[in-house]
């Protein structure tokens, strides 16, 4: 009946205590009234709303709420709460409304399925598996996992990527691109050029599940000579990606570079220049006249850019 924004709690997927923006809101059932602490942001801007599939497949699912200020549900309190960091990356950086740039309701639902190994953008919102306590811990529990699937939303009302071959390898190097990115604006102190690293293989450690530093540690190309020719996963999206994702890290890594510069780029390429249907040249081109309208004709940064996909074989 009556809604209120509140300040609420939970302990995350790696047992960290999280700070929440909860609705308080007094439901009647029956004839009874019941006040219900749900996972319902409203102090931004966009609304960010957090489901859960209850271990079925049905979407979105039902809302995630307490009936004390804490949130006993480690994979919502992390979907939650890292949902409203990427929001913030994409505002505080660009200015950017959101995921459509218009402040849509950002929703997220978690333990979809059982001991499914998966997180994606089903194209209207994110969805997170709880993982199988041996590949990965339940997915919303890495924000580079939540940032990468968030980007997925903001590339579908951007260039809106093809999701084959070679631009869908550019969908995914972009949606791992700035994962790292958001890993680096929100956990500086636990900041890598992997993914996924924080809940994957649990009892394995330094691991993840890709490297933009050296795709070929988990068997991912770093060359377009090694470029995967495939039919599956469309066409090798989450493989071929090492390509573009090396090139990311050699341009953030270049001398005269830094990760600030480097994600100013990627935004503008992704948002004016890149369209459904950009290869691998298309995006080096793209990201080459992003430098070049932020930085200058022939600047460091749009040199460094040339360089990198030059390096992996783009020429
Ligand atoms: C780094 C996040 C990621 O790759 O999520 C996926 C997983 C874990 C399995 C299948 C697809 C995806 C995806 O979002 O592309
Ligand atoms: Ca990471
Ligand atoms: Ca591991
Ligand atoms: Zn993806």
């Amino acid at each position: 009946i009556r809604t209120v924004s509140v300040t609420g709690s939970g302990i995350g997927v790696l047992g960290d205590t999280k700070t929440l923006n909860l609705d308080k809101v007094t439901v009647k059932i029956r004839n009874k009234t019941e006040t219900q602490y749900q996972t319902n942001d409203l102090t931004r801007s966009a609304v960010i709303t957090t489901y859960t599939a209850n271990n079925a497949t049905r979407l979105p699912g039902s809302i995630v709420y307490s009936l004390s200020q804490i949130i006993n549900d480690p994979a919502a309190v992390d979907a939650h709460y890292y949902a409203g960091v990427v929001y913030d990356y994409y505002k505080t950086k660009f200015g950017r409304n959101g995921i459509d740039n218009g402040n849509m309701t950002i929703k997220s639902t978690v333990h979809y399925s059982r001991n499914y190994v998966n997180a994606f953008w089903n194209g209207s919102q994110m969805v997170y598996g709880d993982g199988d306590g041996v590949n990965s811990l339940a997915l919303s529990g890495g924000l580079d996992i939540i940032a990468h699937e968030m980007t997925h939303g903001v590339d579908e009302y951007e260039a809106d990527l093809i999701y084959k071959d070679q631009s869908g390898a550019l969908n995914e190097s972009f949606s791992d691109c700035f994962g790292t990115f958001i890993e680096y604006f929100a956990q500086k102190n636990k900041f890598d050029w992997e993914m996924g690293e924080d809940v994957w293989t649990p009892k394995i450690a330094n691991d993840a599940l890709r490297s933009l530093q050296d795709p070929t540690k988990y068997g991912d190309p770093a060359h377009m000579n090694d470029y995967n020719y495939t039919t599956s996963d469309n066409g090798g999206v989450h493989t071929n990606c090492g390509i573009p994702n090396k090139a990311c890290y050699l341009i953030a890594t270049s001398s005269g570079m830094t990760i600030e510069k480097t994600e100013q780029i990627y935004y503008r390429a992704l948002v004016n220049y890149l369209t459904q249907s950009s290869d691998f040249k298309a995006a080096k081109e793209a990201l080459i006249q992003s430098a070049v309208d932020l930085y200058g004709v022939n600047s460091v940064e749009a040199n460094a850019v040339k360089a990198a996909f030059e390096a992996v074989g783009i020429y």
